[in-house]
């Protein structure tokens, strides 16, 4: 059974991400710091959302924060989403990607430590990345796929 207290205590994190998706078919990817967790790995930017905020100004926040580059929430669509329990706090993480094809300024790593790439299909499940982020990614390689053949096409 279940008692309104624990309807009431959430204990889901909601995290954004953002595919920055290249019009050659690459997305960019993030290394994280090593002192953060899953540090050392490759991830989409992004970060946690901070109460009072919505998804999107989440996702817009973070990314002017640390690729220093400028979105419109009107851009975004969804890509996937993922969950995972994690054992270390008790919190389950709700990991939402969004994807956009439109920027503004040069996307750069901002955080100390930390290091951007772009990535093509063929090289992102290769790329060492927290758990979460590996169906993600397969569900961004068809995108980039349909990039490429679209900028090849004559
Ligand atoms: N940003 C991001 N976080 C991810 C990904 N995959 C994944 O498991 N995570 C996890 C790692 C962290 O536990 C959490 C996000 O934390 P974060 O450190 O990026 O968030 P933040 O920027 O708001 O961090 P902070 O202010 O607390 O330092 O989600 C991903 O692709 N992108």
């Amino acid at each position: 059974m279940v008692r309104a207290d624990m309807e009431n205590s959430s204990t889901v994190r909601i995290v954004v991400a953002l595919a920055l998706l290249h019009p050659s078919g690459q997305v960019l990817m993030q290394h994280r710091p090593r002192n953060k967790a899953h540090g050392g790995l490759w991830e989409f930017p992004g970060g946690k959302v901070e109460p009072h905020e919505t998804c999107e100004s989440a996702i817009v926040r973070e990314i002017d924060e640390e690729l220093g580059v400028v979105i419109e929430a009107a851009d975004l669509f969804p890509v996937s989403f993922a969950t995972e329990a994690l054992v270390d706090n008790g919190q389950s993480i709700l990991l939402l990607l969004y994807g956009t094809r439109n920027w503004q300024g040069v996307a750069q790593a901002m955080e100390a430590g930390s290091e951007v790439r772009w990535t093509g299909p063929d090289e992102l499940l290769q790329l060492p990345m927290p758990p979460l982020d590996v169906p993600l990614a397969r569900a961004v390689i068809p995108l980039l796929e349909g990039l490429a053949k679209a900028t090849t096409a004559p």
